[in-house]
Parts: structure tokens; sequence; C-alpha cells
């Protein structure tokens, strides 16, 4: 049953200085509008500043339950679906009524003109459809070979012993997987350095808070974004143009989008093939890279998650780091990436705007509608910390997604959203694991390893928040036996 949102009680109209017009509603037959659901964003403000989001987010739980809005000066009004049971209405809802394209224009500049959210949705669907295809798990299966060499060729320059930045070791490595498996060899063999530079100047101006909601504001920050994805459109037509001219077909992310067709037999044209690939890359690099040093920051501090993950490799140490080695054998080390997605999720927090106002429900049984106009947030930082879901959430614990506790599971299909759901799910799920499982089975595998800085703090002012300051930890060589 749909809830009007002009059909309040007079209890509802007594709050109604708190709920203001348009706002989520509750709907308790027996209280009225008792609780205020709606709150402003710009009270809010110093609250996040001096005790973070989360805290703040928490707070607005406590007090106003699962579903509440927060509306900035009237204008803009954010409602917050918390918890699994309501995810569905985030992540599978019609793109008709819940949509993303408003959120993602930040990403126009980046990814170029003609290209996923600069076009109509139907194109955009076929668009993602193509790089699926590109990425799907099956396809990948021959590129791990490639990427495992890559992983081994990287970490063969570490000396016997020493202190790095993991991060930004960690950052790299990925980068190079990336343009090898992706991109391709010309990039990987002819043109890295500059693909690196190009690519890390686009990734630092691209992403912070003002460019979410201004993407096109004229300043120094956009500019140089500009003329960093300018730079690498320009570079990977040059791979175009090698590969062509080689005559050779290769097998990566490149061959298979200059193969592709859209539905009606129109192939994809080389500035959408360039576009696609700056998308994959920046949908998949920071993401990736974050989580990989997080995994080793939460397992460097753990010694018990540690000891199991690295006799997980001991045991498999006769082995090859092959695709089922990497997909099905490595459960521990899955579940430690896994527990640090969900500690520390590379996109906290995703966007929709609401194209038809509809009717929620939470597991209370009370009914909210949000209407038309309202932007939608999933926080999943937030969702991934509730205690009814997950058993002492803030602790490190890979076990819980082991087969006798299953939290995960238990709660429903959206309890764990680091990757997203339903219609818009990450299509690179399988290519991240497969990478971070190289990296870090290799590390286990060939190194002893000691965070010695301070376990990191999360950046802030940054759409995807990854471990601030360096990350400094010390090796010694070793082989596992
Ligand atoms: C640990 C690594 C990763 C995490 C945590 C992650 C997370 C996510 C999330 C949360 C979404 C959903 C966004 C939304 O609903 O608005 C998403 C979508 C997407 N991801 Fe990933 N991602 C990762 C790696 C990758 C990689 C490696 C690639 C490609 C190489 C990739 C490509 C994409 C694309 C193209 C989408 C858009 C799908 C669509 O709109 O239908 N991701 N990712």
């Amino acid at each position: 049953r749909m809830v009007k949102r002009n059909t309040v009680t007079a209890a509802a109209a007594a709050a109604a200085k708190y709920c203001q017009p348009g706002m989520a509603i509750p709907h308790d037959p027996l209280r009225g509008c008792r609780q205020y659901p709606a709150v402003s964003g710009v009270a809010l403000a110093i609250p996040v500043i001096t005790r973070g989001l989360q805290a703040v987010a928490g707070e607005l739980h406590r007090k106003l339950g699962s579903v509440f809005t927060v509306s900035f000066l009237g204008m803009i009004k954010v409602t917050f679906l918390v918890g699994p049971e309501l995810q569905g209405d985030f992540f599978s809802r019609l793109d008709s009524e819940v949509c993303q394209g408003e959120t993602y224009k930040m990403t126009v500049p980046v990814f170029g003109r003609g290209v996923l959210f600069d076009v109509d949705q139907a194109t955009r669907t076929e668009q993602i459809a193509i790089c699926f295809e590109a990425l799907k798990p099956a396809r990948l299966r021959s590129n791990v070979e490639t990427m495992v060499r890559e992983v081994e060729e990287y970490f063969s320059r570490w000396g016997e012993q020493g202190t790095v930045d993991l991060k930004s070791e960690l950052n790299l490595v990925i980068l190079m997987v990336a343009s090898r498996i992706l991109l391709g060899k010309e990039v990987r063999e002819t043109m890295f350095d500059e693909f690196a530079s190009l690519f890390g100047e686009l990734k630092d101006n691209s992403m912070h808070l003002v460019s979410h909601y201004s993407p096109t504001l004229p300043i120094s920050r956009h500019r140089r974004r500009n003329a960093a994805s300018a730079g690498l459109k320009a570079l990977f037509a040059r791979a175009i143009e090698l590969r062509r001219a080689s005559g050779r077909a290769e097998d990566d992310a490149l061959q298979r989008l200059l193969e592709s067709r859209y539905r009606d037999g129109r192939p994809v044209s080389d500035n959408e093939v360039t576009g696609m690939l700056v998308a994959l890359l920046s949908a998949g690099h920071v993401t990736s890279s974050n989580t990989s040093t997080w995994t080793g920051a939460f397992l460097l501090s753990s010694p018990r998650h540690l000891a199991a993950a690295v006799d997980e490799q001991r045991r498999l140490a006769a082995r090859p780091v092959d695709h089922a080695a990497l997909s099905a054998e490595m459960d521990t080390l899955h579940r430690c990436i896994k527990e640090a997605l969900r500690l520390q999720p590379p996109v906290p927090l995703l966007l929709r705007s609401v194209r038809r106002g509809f009717a929620v429900r939470t597991r209370e049984g009370k009914e909210y509608e949000v209407p038309r106009g309202h932007g939608l947030a999933c926080y999943i930082a937030f969702n991934h910390r509730l205690g009814r879901v997950y058993r002492d959430p803030g602790e490190y614990d890979p076990d819980r997604f082991g087969p006798e506790r299953k939290e995960d599971k238990a709660a429903g299909k959206f309890a764990f959203t680091a990757f997203g759901g339903g219609r818009h799910a990450c299509l690179g799920e399988a290519y991240a694991f497969l990478q971070i499982k190289a990296i870090w089975s290799h590390l286990l595998r060939n190194f002893e390893l000691e965070l010695v800085s301070p376990f990191p703090e999360v950046e802030v002012n940054n759409m995807m928040p990854g471990p601030g300051g360096k990350v400094m930890v010390s090796y010694k060589r070793r082989k596992l036996n």
C-alpha cells in the first residue's frame, strides 16, 4: 500500500516543522509522526567534521530509524536507507524509478564525451554489457598466467630485506597488471611511464567532493583533470594504431572492446573504446589498490588471521598459482580480503536520484514514501557495521564469512555490498579478487612482513577514500615449505 505524503495524521501535522514537505514521512498509525525523520544537512556539517560521518549516521539511525532524510537548505534532499532489507529498493529498482545518471555526471569530463554517463540510458546499458563481456570471469581465465607473471616480476625487484611504503608499491603493481591485462602489451611495454604519470594526474584531480557537486567548475584541479583525460585517450588511440598495424589479435580487454559491436551491428568507435578503457581503469584501480593495502594493514595487525593465511599458502605451496588456485582454493585469503572490504569499502557511499516516488517498508513494518526528486543513499560503510548483521562489527574477523557463520548470507542478499549489487553490480569483482589474491599469495609465500607505521587512518575529502599517509612495511625474503 502506497502511503500518501499528504495524508499524514494530526500528530504528523504537529511535527510538520520538523518533517518538511517532501520528506519521507513515517507512517505509524498508532503514534503518528512522532519521529522526526528529516534533519538539516547544514546542521550536520560540524558534527560530521568533528565526529565523522559514521558516528553521525549512527546517531541519526538510532534516533530516526532505518529511513531518514537529510535536507540541504531544502533544495537537495537525500533519503538514507539503512539495513540489508531496504537495499533492494536501492539496487534493484528500474532505472526509470531509481537512476544512477545524475550522480555520476562528474565522470563525463573524466571518461570523455559519448561514453557511459554522457549517453542515454539504453546506450549506456549496452556499453556496460560490452565492458562486462570484456571482463567476464570465463574470459579472464586465460589472463591469469600473465597476471601472476607480472606480479612476480614486480616483487623480484625487492631486495633480500628492506622497508617500503606498501601503499605506493601496491598502487604501482596493480597499475602494471591493469596496463597489461586491460590495455595490452603496447601500453605496458612501450608507454608505461607516460601512462602511469597521466593516470596518476587524472586520479589525483577527479575524485574530490567539489567535482561531485560541480564537475565543470573552472578550477585548476579540473583543468589538470581534463588535460590528463585527453592525454590518456590520445595514448590509448596510439596503442590502437599500433595494434592494428601489427595485424595481430591479442588476448586482452582492449582487443575484446575493439571487436565489440552494439546490438544493431554498429561497431564500437575508437573514441568509445578509449573512453571505456578510462572508465574501467578509474573504476578498478583505486578500488583494488586501496583494498590490497587495507588487506595488508589488517592482516599484519592480526597475528591469528595472518598465520591462517600463511598456513593456507604453505598447504598450496607445491601447486602453481593458476586460475583454479586463485579462484577456488584460497578461501582463507579470500575471506581476509572480503573482511577488509567490509570494514573499509573503497566506495563507502552510493547515491542515486529518485525519478518516480515509491514506498519502502522497514523490518519493523513501518512504511515510508520516498518522493520523486529525492537523492537516495546507500551508505555501504555504515551498513557493513550494523551489529544486528555482523557480530562485533568493528572487529577484523574474516571467519565471519566461513561456512559455520556466513554472517553476510544470514542477513539476506544485500548484507555485503562492497561491490554494489542488483542492476548495476560491479563487473570487475572477479578481476579484482584474482589480482588481489595473486599479489597477496605471492607476498605471503615469499616475504615475512611487518607493519612498522601506525595503523592507517581513512583519508577524508575523497569520493573513494583509502588509507591515509604512508603504510610502511618491513620485509625479509623467505620460502614457505
Ligand atoms: C575491490 C575492487 C572493487 C570494488 C570494491 C568495486 C566496487 C564497485 C561498486 C560499489 C560498484 C557499484 C556502483 C553503483 O552501484 O553505483 C561498482 C561498479 C562498477 N565497477 Fe567496480 N569495484 C572494484 C573493482 C572493479 C574493477 C577491477 C573494475 C574493472 C576493471 C570495475 C568496474 C566497474 C564498473 C564498470 C562498474 C559499473 C557497473 C554498472 O554501472 O552497471 N570495478 N564497483
